[in-house]
């Protein structure tokens, strides 16, 4: 395409955006000022509000402070000042995930950003009647009872990964990037659990171009948030023919290219896999049973059950196709980054790393186990629970509401001027950050040691405030995994991956802290650092051969 023409193209899109997302933000400002009164942190900008200070790398401490600071209910600043509200309040969860969930949508920012990723039938990129059809068909494949004949298979993968640490370590203690073999790790997990494909074997360095292109989506994703925002408005006003056409006109090595590039590699290889398992399935069992996952896999679970699914509920193949590589991106980084904070975090708590050692060699844990006797572990799933509640990974997400609507609380609030509001008035196009963080460690619901990492909380009974409190999410009291219709359907999946792989990995192997500072990072999935200015995701602890393990270093 000519060039000039090519800038004009870009220019228009960019304009006819900002110009939309001008006038929503006028609309808003005057629907929304009431939400004003409610108590906040202070904007250093009147441009960014307080956005800067919570999407930020370092926003660790701040994202902390806000419920502990201001309550269940924190107004933040948005574009322009418009109020977004930070909502940790259970009550109010339930009603934005569960009672009126068809009110309060994602964004059209990340709907639109998934549909181009995943393609536009992938659970995240659907809201309303298409997301549930095909929820009711996948939730099944998600059941304890799919993840009891999985189990093999996730020892079988997290054996080789102890033999690729054993013969990295020698008779000292030596510095090994666990994040980089808990992400190895989780990527092949995922392949071989929800694809039934082998995407690191674990030995070589290198992984397939199915993981390499996933690895480059949050990085490249992360550097276009001012064009996903433009892209997402410019949704409703220009056609697609007109989009497609200002993508192509951006030069190559860009961002936009990057994510081109690997969006069409997760496509391209997702259906050579689905296509292979096709064929397989359709010669019979035995050709499916000498498939890497034997066929028990999530995608051949699937692929079966729509095959007998009544005629409206079945997927087609795009839609199949589409749950994917987003099953992929979505176990990969938040499996593996809550894996590597549970090691950090029993390098920084020896005598807790020692007790957990004890238990799992006692009930020999590090060899195949079966599925229950491996969750009656009760230091294991403490350990597992206590970090997913103070660490939870992912606490980037917000909702909109679609109409004006009113939000009520479990306990009321005090307003900046001494009023007491006991529900708040929500006005349509209002946005509200989900505050997994705030209710996970809110003081009024887990006592005043909420904030602290004590895994023995979970071997006594809870507090009669947690059960009364009615949390509505998906996993143990936790909003870790969110709630409701779009609530994580991993999380069985990640539990049993958390868990197989600390037990040989602890069985097996001491963790310390590395001579230098480990700090985590906030982002679409939080991760760790050597310093707060390291550039790149990495973890080191110095990693020694148990004194008692059978393996070999
Ligand atoms: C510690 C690990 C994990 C955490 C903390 C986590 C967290 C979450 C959260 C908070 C959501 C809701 C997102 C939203 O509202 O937009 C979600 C959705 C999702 N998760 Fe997970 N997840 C984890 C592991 C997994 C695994 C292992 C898988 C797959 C095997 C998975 C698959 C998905 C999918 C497909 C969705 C989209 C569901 C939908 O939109 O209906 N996640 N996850």
């Amino acid at each position: 395409m000519d060039s000039s023409l090519s800038l004009a193209f870009i220019v228009i899109a960019i304009c006819g955006g900002a110009l939309w997302q001008l006038l929503s933000l006028v609309r808003n400002r005057i629907a929304t000022a009431h939400l004003r009164r409610i108590r906040g942190p202070p904007t250093s900008s009147y441009l960014t509000g307080n956005l800067n200070e919570y999407y930020a790398r370092d926003a660790a401490d701040y994202q902390r402070s806000l419920s502990r600071e201001y309550g269940p209910i924190v107004r933040l600043s948005g574009f322009l000042g418009a109020p977004v509200l930070y909502v940790s309040d259970p009550k109010a969860l339930h009603n934005i995930l569960i009672k009126e969930e068809h009110i309060y949508q994602e964004t059209p920012e990340f709907i639109a950003t998934n549909a181009v990723v995943f393609g536009a039938h992938s659970l995240t990129s659907t809201l309303g009647a298409q997301h549930t059809r095909k929820r009711k068909l996948l939730n099944p494949v998600f059941s304890v009872n799919h993840m009891r004949h999985m189990l093999p298979l996730f020892y079988n993968i997290t054996h080789k990964l102890r033999s690729a640490i054993a013969s990295r370590v020698g008779d000292e203690p030596r510095e090994i990037d666990m994040l980089g073999w808990m992400g190895r790790a989780a990527l092949e997990l995922v392949g071989q659990g929800g694809l039934g494909y082998s995407l690191d074997p674990l030995v070589a360095d290198s992984t397939d171009t199915y993981g390499q292109a996933l690895k480059t989506l949050i990085p490249t994703l992360s550097a276009m948030r001012l064009y996903r925002q433009v892209s997402a408005s410019t949704q409703r006003i220009l056609p697609a023919w007109f989009r497609r056409a200002v993508v192509d006109a951006f030069p190559s090595g860009t961002e936009v290219h990057k994510l081109k590039k690997a969006v069409d590699t997760m496509d391209s290889r997702s259906r050579e896999i689905y296509n292979a398992k096709k064929v397989a399935l359709a010669k019979g069992d035995a050709a499916v049973v000498k498939q890497v996952a034997e066929g028990k896999d999530i995608m051949s679970i699937l692929m079966r059950a729509n095959a007998v699914a009544d005629v409206a509920d079945r997927l087609s193949e795009d839609e199949v196709i589409h749950q994917m590589s987003l099953l992929i991106f979505a176990a990969m980084d938040t499996t593996s980054n809550s894996l590597s904070r549970v090691l950090h975090l029993l390098a920084q708590n020896p005598d807790v790393q020692d007790k957990l050692r004890q238990e799992l060699l006692a009930a020999g844990a590090a060899d195949v186990m079966a599925y229950d006797d491996l969750n009656h572990l009760r230091l294991l799933d403490s350990v597992c629970r206590e970090t997913l509640r103070v660490y939870p990974p992912v606490t980037l997400l917000s909702r909109v509401a679609a109409k004006d609507t009113v939000l009520p609380l479990l306990e009321p609030i005090y307003s900046v001027d001494g009023t007491r509001m006991d529900e708040i008035p929500i006005a349509k196009g209002s946005e509200l950050l989900l505050g997994f963080l705030g209710c996970n460690t809110s003081a009024a619901v887990w006592g005043e040691d909420a904030h602290e990492w004590k895994p023995e909380r979970w071997l006594s009974s809870l507090p009669s405030a947690v059960t009364d409190a009615r949390i509505p999410g998906a996993y143990s009291n936790l909003m870790t995994f969110s709630g409701g219709k779009r609530s994580c359907i991993g999380f069985k999946f990640s539990e049993m991956e958390m868990k197989i792989v600390l037990a040989v990995l602890v069985s097996n192997f001491t963790f310390e802290l590395p001579d230098k500072p480990i700090e985590w990072n906030v982002s679409g999935v939080w991760y760790p650092t050597v310093g707060k200015d390291g550039q790149e995701p990495r973890m080191p602890l110095k990693v020694g051969l148990y004194k008692g393990s059978r393996v070999q270093g």
